[in-house]
């Protein structure tokens, strides 16, 4: 038996492909896994922050028209990349167990956000990070900053920023952690819904590909990634809209901790709520509604008539 995993070319995305193709021949030995690496409109278009190309799934269309087309059997993406809903046909059938949630910052003569003096330049394209360094480091001015991660830190040795912020996540698969100078805690930054895990995307019909990926399902991960991505569809929110939420699960007990900002950074409403692990998805709605309760509503429809 043979799989087809339909693949970004970046390297962070080619290690996340040969890491759910790793683990599929640890637990199927009979079974031939095979990359096919493409280039998607959001690895093309690299001289516009991606809230302007906007646009939903950018990363992932690409690779969903492969599964459709039936060129490819599975799509490995990172989960912080996959709008809310999935096209007729296809669903997000794995959630691996998902690494570090944080972002970090790299620079090279600065060892936190804290030791950056007046006026540095912090390259970030996200409308998330951007908003809540702007609250918290008011001094800092923002540059947007594109590409894959080693484009991303060649920029920053070229001396275009004073520092960057990228998720640890994709530094520390790519064998790069040591440039971590800072790994910023979730209360400092909250994360982007999904970030640090990876899913896996398939024909909802596909009963034998689905069993196969079964095992490599995380249980705890899902749950969390459930909750993130129920308040983030509740919010209507893309890429256009600062939006953050990190979940944990101790024991049966999930807390959710939510934000809505605008991009100045002049306004943020952050919300946490916890309940039992049973219902992720009506805990993240329940953070959306009480989110909106407490002015994101207002935001999210200042964003939306810009
Ligand atoms: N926005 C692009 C993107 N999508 C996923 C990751 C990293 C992997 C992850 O967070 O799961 C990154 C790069 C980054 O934010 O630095």
């Amino acid at each position: 038996m043979k799989i087809r995993i339909a693949t970004r070319k970046s390297p962070l995305a080619l290690w996340q492909a040969n890491f759910v193709k790793k683990q599929l021949t640890d637990i199927h030995k009979d079974l031939t896994v095979e990359l096919i690496p493409m280039v998607t409109k959001g690895d093309m278009i690299l001289d516009s922050p991606l809230a302007k190309i906007g646009g939903k799934g950018l990363f992932v269309k690409q690779l969903e028209q492969a599964l459709l087309d039936n060129t490819a059997d599975i799509a490995v993406h990172s989960i912080k990349d996959i709008p809310a809903q999935f096209p007729e046909g296809l669903m997000l059938a794995t959630i691996c167990q998902r690494d570090d949630v944080r972002d970090a910052l790299i620079a090279n003569q600065y060892q936190s956000l804290d030791d950056l003096p007046q006026g540095a330049i912090v390259g970030t394209s996200s409308l998330r990070r951007q908003c809540q360094l702007r609250a918290k480091y008011p001094h800092l001015k923002i540059a947007d900053l594109r590409g894959n991660v080693s484009t991303r830190l060649a920029k920053l040795d070229n001396q275009e920023y004073h520092a960057i912020i990228l998720a640890a996540v994709g530094l520390k698969r790519l064998g790069l952690q040591e440039r971590i100078k800072q790994y910023i805690t979730t209360d400092l930054i909250l994360p982007a819904v999904g970030q640090g895990a990876i899913g896996i995307e398939t024909r909802s019909n596909d009963e034998t590909i689905l069993k196969l990926l079964a095992p490599l399902d995380d249980k705890n991960s899902r749950i969390c990634i459930q909750a993130e991505r129920a308040m983030n569809q509740a919010l209507q929110g893309g890429c256009q809209v600062p939006i953050a939420c990190y979940s944990q699960l101790t024991n049966d007990s999930l807390s959710l901790n939510g934000l809505v900002g605008s991009i100045d950074g002049s306004k943020i409403i952050k919300v946490s709520v916890s309940g039992t692990a049973t219902q992720p998805e009506a805990l993240g709605q329940q953070l959306a509604s009480a989110l909106l309760a407490k002015g994101a509503d207002k935001i999210l429809a200042e964003l939306n008539n810009r």
